[in-house]
């Protein structure tokens, strides 16, 4: 509904890139990069008008506020937000968001908006390439519905023949893995040309290399490898600091706080279909019931011996206990509430309210943000 009317203007288009107080980062397009844009918007970007100043190969930046308009209507913008960007200042840097466009897919941890795909990490060895814990990632990875690719540094400390082995296995998992290594510059290349035109989100354990890595692909991005200093500075960023990192060949790629062990907040009905094997089945066969859980349920098409049948089984019955648990939760809390309303209790509040939150909704993160953005206006 806002790209058409938007066309014949003569408008500069943008990507928020990271939120500071109360500005916003923006990267404003090239001409000739008008034609990556896939946002519902019939054609290419105008061009921009007035240009800004040509002595730097990169594309321009402007620190920009956001409309009263916007905040009228509540319209929020988010890291990875496309937007139109009004009255340009380029001596002083400045700018002015005036609309944000739909956006194509927004995630919560961290919060971003429009990512085509998530970049997997994980080490071959030191750390060793635990099963279920890869297991675990790609299922939060998949959860989310974006592409995903599987990345297995340190190859360098393996054999061939057990990169040929990981691949077969990761195979019959219905993934296809690239090995890289960031110390000897193996295939670094392919990963930056296939992230490019893209946005992508970074994800994987400790210490397999995603700040060497990030570091490889963005020589300016400065991450601190393996130093305590690198580590604090982006757990102290964790909550609420995201930020795209502009990739020299193209494409923005932004980092994920260091989780070991992600948050399973999947239903025990979705799980199998983050499941590439179960998928498959699916595909081709349906069980006998709708709303077969695949276990000793009679002509089940997805029980069976795949490899990780087994993760599956454990997973639902993880997913299925958190399921068991938010139920117990829904009651008593909702007693609490009504009770704290009436009696007008503000001690009670703050603990009821992120309670709620951690219920209803799985963008906590996000909220926190909004609410960052509102305290600050
Ligand atoms: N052998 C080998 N070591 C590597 C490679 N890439 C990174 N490392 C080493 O692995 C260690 C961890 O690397 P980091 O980049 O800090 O890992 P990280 O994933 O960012 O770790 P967190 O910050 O804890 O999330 C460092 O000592 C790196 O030097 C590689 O390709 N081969
Ligand atoms: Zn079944």
């Amino acid at each position: 509904m806002r790209g058409e009317d938007l066309e014949t203007t003569g408008q500069l288009w943008g990507t928020v890139l990271a939120v500071q107080a109360n500005f916003y980062r923006v990267q404003l397009d090239l001409e000739d990069k008008g034609d990556k844009e896939d946002t519902g918007n019939p054609s290419p970007h105008p061009p921009l008008s007035p240009s800004p100043p040509l002595s730097s190969p990169h594309p321009p930046l402007l620190l920009c506020t956001r409309r009263t308009r916007l905040k009228k209507i509540g319209q929020q913008v988010m890291v990875g937000d496309r937007v139109v960007v009004e009255e340009p200042d380029w001596a002083g840097g400045r700018g002015a968001i005036s609309e944000v466009l739909p956006r194509r897919s927004e995630l919560d941890r961290p919060a971003i908006a429009n990512v085509d795909r998530i970049l997997l990490v994980f080490a071959v060895a030191d750390p060793p390439l635990e099963p279920y814990q890869l297991s675990r990632f790609l299922l939060k990875a998949e959860s989310t519905g974006l592409d995903v690719v599987l990345c297995l540094n340190k190859s360098d400390l393996i054999s061939t023949e057990q990169q040929r082995e990981i691949s077969d296995r990761l195979a019959s998992w219905g993934y296809e893995p690239l090995f890289v290594s960031v110390n000897q510059s193996i295939n670094i290349n392919k990963i930056a040309t296939s992230l490019k035109e893209k946005i992508t989100v970074i994800a994987g354990p400790s210490g397999v290399g995603k700040s060497s890595l990030i570091n490889a692909l963005i020589p300016n991005a400065n991450l601190r490898v393996g130093e305590i200093s690198g580590k604090l500075a982006r757990g102290r960023h964790t909550t609420r600091h995201v930020e795209l990192f502009e990739m020299p060949d193209g494409g923005l790629l932004a980092d994920t706080p260091g989780f070991n062990q992600p948050d399973l907040d999947i239903a025990p009905e979705e799980l199998a279909s983050l499941f590439p094997e179960a998928r498959q089945r699916l595909a081709v066969e349906s069980c006998r019931f709708s709303d077969c859980l695949h276990r000793e349920e009679p002509e089940c098409v997805v029980r069976g011996d795949w490899e990780r049948y087994q993760h599956y089984l454990d997973f639902l019955e993880e997913a299925i206990l958190r399921q068991t648990h938010l139920n117990q939760q829904a009651d008593p809390e909702s007693t609490v509430k009504a009770k704290t309303k009436g009696k007008g209790q503000t001690k009670y509040e703050p603990k009821l309210e992120s309670k709620k939150y951690r219920r209803v909704s799985r963008k906590t993160q996000l909220q926190e943000l909004q609410e960052l953005y509102r305290d600050e206006e």
